[in-house]
């Protein structure tokens, strides 16, 4: 490409950050200047905290899109041309004219699907490729079939900048394909919000890069629906997560919520680990019922009756009663928590009648002698007693969904009577699992919160700040008595609205505060890894996404959780029926076609693996090994001097003495599991032990499957036995 192309991009690309540069510090001098104002009036202060809010995200904005800022230029048959990049810049003394258009408007499209076959008015589409401020390469496509380059891969564009992409060393953080994304990849992005939307894809086909990208073409195009609900963004393992997390940050987006499963329950952390068996067994859907039972079994009554010191007397609260008063609260189908208030009064009752018999009991025979006015202040004393209080605790507790597991994973009794059939529940006091996420969920559905005491005290609020705003609005008519021409503020807004105004408002992200709202519903949600999800977890996305507007991203080939799904359909059709829709995604631009050859043959000739993009020319080995915990040392060794920079994975089976809790992704070789390994991808991948990881799992196969696809140059595969069958197309180590 001549250097003078190369120039002339370049003076593009300087205007451009000269532009951003501009924009920042136009947003730097509006926040210092909002920050260096004081008080005011209520309102002036909130309106100073949203423009805050407002110039913070602007600048954090501009400061992410840095990198790359312009990539891209289209020139078309009426020989105008466009210039492509993260953000859309403006030429505000030219008629707002685009400078750069964001690559989400629907004028850029073409960028990433115009071709010689439909070249859509475009002539001539260039990657321009940036480090730092500075133009290194233009590469041009000529949209012309008679002019196309027959070596040319059909159905790619960009494609020199796409190899550069897809050969580039990995630095452990996953970056963005804005630049590069394909046409098949493109229409799932661009695909619109509503109903959900499946998509189906080999290892390496960018599932979760297109699942990224789309979160930031929703937020740009539905800008208005999505920030007040936020986008979810669920991921498999925190360590996959972090692996994500710089990606639509650099895309310009910060208000995503990126959330594992076991996370969403507000206020728990999982800190505790369990086998993979009972995991499976919190996962399905029978724990409906065990946690249903488990709050029946909490709403009691006694095989006889109940002793209850009052005053002097000894009272009895006699089964019959109790029975009743559940049946009336149980009939209510009010949620436990909610429905508590309805057995008071039937057992207060029944406590005060008797009470009455024996204080008010005429010595003479007659009538008894205490009225209704007595029996009420009976009520209302019982009502307050400690021993009272304690009777309405055993007969139905109010319960925080954390109480009530606690309770029942910990204690054998309860789990003999509430799920005979699952002991392996058991387990000693303290801390959650990630499985636990999806029961507590389900647990406070069934509770609730017995909300009307929260209620009371909102509404007495509210009523203090009315009774302020209406000596406020007296004041001001005060003033104004002396020309009754003069409109009076009482006309203008009543106190009720006034006291509104003044309420605080909630200045944090939709994302920030749905992370601690259990009952929150996003606008809409994205699951990576979406076959790893159990029948449990589904139920706590749905509760999160009623609108059903949703994408799910997986590999049912992948499933490696024994709670997981091997089929889209059957996990839809509760929630939707045979309402979605799915697109699948064909190519593969991770792993060179030598390695995805190896693993095609671990799943068999009726999985169909994702062609891939590349060849490596280099072949996939094996080395059978003695003695693994001596003789891993050496292989690492060497195989990290053969990459130089780039990153090694070493995927060992679960149990595997070297493999650390926490996956550091900044070191160049980490030591990990199959499930730790879930989305990450490394440049260079030794696999330990294929045999162990087969046999160790239900689906060995799809763990050994995933971990062979992890590679983006070099696969190695070490032994102490025999080498699995399925991996005879490896070549001996020489
Ligand atoms: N259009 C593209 N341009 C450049 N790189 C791409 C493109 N699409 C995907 N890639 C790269 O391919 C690799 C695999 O992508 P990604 O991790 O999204 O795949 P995946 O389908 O989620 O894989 P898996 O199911 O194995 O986890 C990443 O390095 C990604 O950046």
């Amino acid at each position: 490409m001549s250097s003078e192309e190369i120039e002339r991009e370049q003076r593009v690309v300087s205007m451009l950050y000269g532009r951003l540069d501009d924009l920042r510090a136009g947003a730097a001098d509006r926040l210092a200047k909002v920050l260096r104002e004081t008080g005011g009036t209520p309102q002036a202060r909130t309106e100073r905290d949203t423009a805050t809010a407002m110039y913070s995200q602007q600048l954090a904005q501009f400061g992410s899109v840095e990198n790359g800022l312009c990539f891209g230029r289209l020139d078309f048959e009426d020989a105008s041309h466009q210039h492509i990049g993260r953000i859309g810049i403006f030429d505000e003394d030219n008629d707002y004219e685009p400078l750069l258009m964001d690559w989400r408007a629907p004028a850029a499209r073409p960028f990433y699907l115009a071709t010689a076959a439909a070249p859509d008015g475009v002539k001539r589409r260039r990657h321009i490729r940036t480090s730092m401020r500075k133009v290194t390469a233009v590469d041009d496509e000529v949209l012309d079939l008679e002019a196309a380059d027959p070596k040319r891969h059909e159905g790619l564009t960009g494609e020199a900048a796409l190899l550069a992409a897809v050969n580039a060393n990995r630095t452990g953080r996953m970056n963005d394909i804005v630049q590069t994304i394909q046409a098949e990849q493109d229409k799932i992005i661009r695909s619109g919000l509503n109903g959900v939307l499946v998509v189906q894809g080999g290892p390496g086909t960018g599932k979760t890069a297109v699942a990224l990208h789309r979160a930031a073409f929703l937020l740009y195009t539905y800008r208005e629906q999505l920030s007040r609900r936020g986008v979810l963004v669920v991921g498999p393992n925190a360590t996959f997560l972090r692996y994500i997390g710089q990606v639509l940050p650099s895309l310009g987006e910060t208000g995503v919520l990126l959330s594992t499963v076991g996370e969403l329950f507000p206020g728990v952390t999982p800190d505790r680990t369990e086998s993979v068996a009972v995991a499976e067994i919190k996962g399905r859907l029978e724990m409906t019922e065990v946690i249903a039972a488990a709050v029946r079994d909490r709403q009691r009554v006694p095989e006889d009756y109940l002793e209850i010191q009052f005053e002097r007397e000894t009272l009895k609260l006699d089964r019959k009663t109790c029975v009743q008063a559940r049946a009336a609260a149980r009939r209510s189908r009010r949620v436990h928590n909610k429905a508590k208030p309805l057995i008071i009064p039937i057992i207060l009752d029944a406590l005060a009648q008797q009470y009455a018999e024996r204080i008010g009991a005429d010595p003479l025979g007659g009538a008894n002698l205490l009225d209704q006015a007595d029996l009420d202040d009976i009520k209302r004393e019982l009502s307050e007693d400690d021993g009272v209080q304690e009777a309405l605790d055993w007969l139905w507790p109010t319960l925080t969904p954390q109480e009530l597991l606690e309770d029942l994973f910990a204690d054998k009794d309860k789990l003999e009577t509430v799920a005979p059939e699952f002991p392996e529940l058991y387990r000693e006091p303290g801390g959650w699992t990630p499985a636990d996420a999806a029961l507590l969920d389900e647990a406070a559905e069934l509770l609730g919160i017995d909300d009307t005491a929260i209620k009371a005290a909102e509404s007495r609020r509210r009523q203090e700040e009315i009774d302020y705003a209406s000596g406020v609005l007296d004041i001001l008519d005060l003033q104004d008595e002396a020309d009754p021409e003069i409109l009076m503020a009482a006309d203008l807004i009543d106190a009720g609205r006034l006291a509104g105004r003044h309420e605080d408002a909630d200045y944090r992200t939709a994302a920030e505060r749905a992370s601690t709202d259990r009952e929150w519903t996003f606008g809409h949600v994205i699951v990576d890894e979406a076959q790893e999800l159990s029948a449990m977890a589904w139920r706590v996305l749905m509760r999160r996404c009623p609108s059903r507007s949703m994408t799910l991203v997986g590999d049912v080939a992948q499933t490696g959780d024994p709670a997981g799904t091997t089929s889209w359909s059957q996990v839809l059709e509760p929630y939707v029926e045979d309402r979605w829709r799915m697109e699948k995604l064909t190519v593969n631009y991770r792993t060179p076609s030598e390695i995805m050859a190896v693993a095609a043959d671990v799943l068999g000739p009726e999985l169909e693996a994702p062609q891939s993009v590349r060849d490596s020319g280099m072949d996939p080995w094996h080395a059978k090994v003695t003695n693994i915990p001596a003789q891993l040392g050496e292989f690492v060794a060497k195989e990290a001097a053969v990459i130089g920079e780039g990153t090694l994975g070493v995927i060992v089976p679960a149990g595997f003495g070297d493999a650390a809790a926490e996956v550091d992704l900044e070191s160049q070789v980490s030591i990990l599991t199959v499930w730790q390994a879930k989305g990450l991808e490394f440049d260079s991948v030794l696999v330990v032990d294929p045999a162990r990881i087969l046999a160790d799992s239900p689906r060995g196969a799809n763990d050994l499957y995933v971990a062979l696809t992890r590679a983006t140059q070099r696969l190695g595969v070490i032994h102490p036995g025999d080498l699995p069958d399925c991996l005879s197309r490896l070549a001996a180590d020489v």
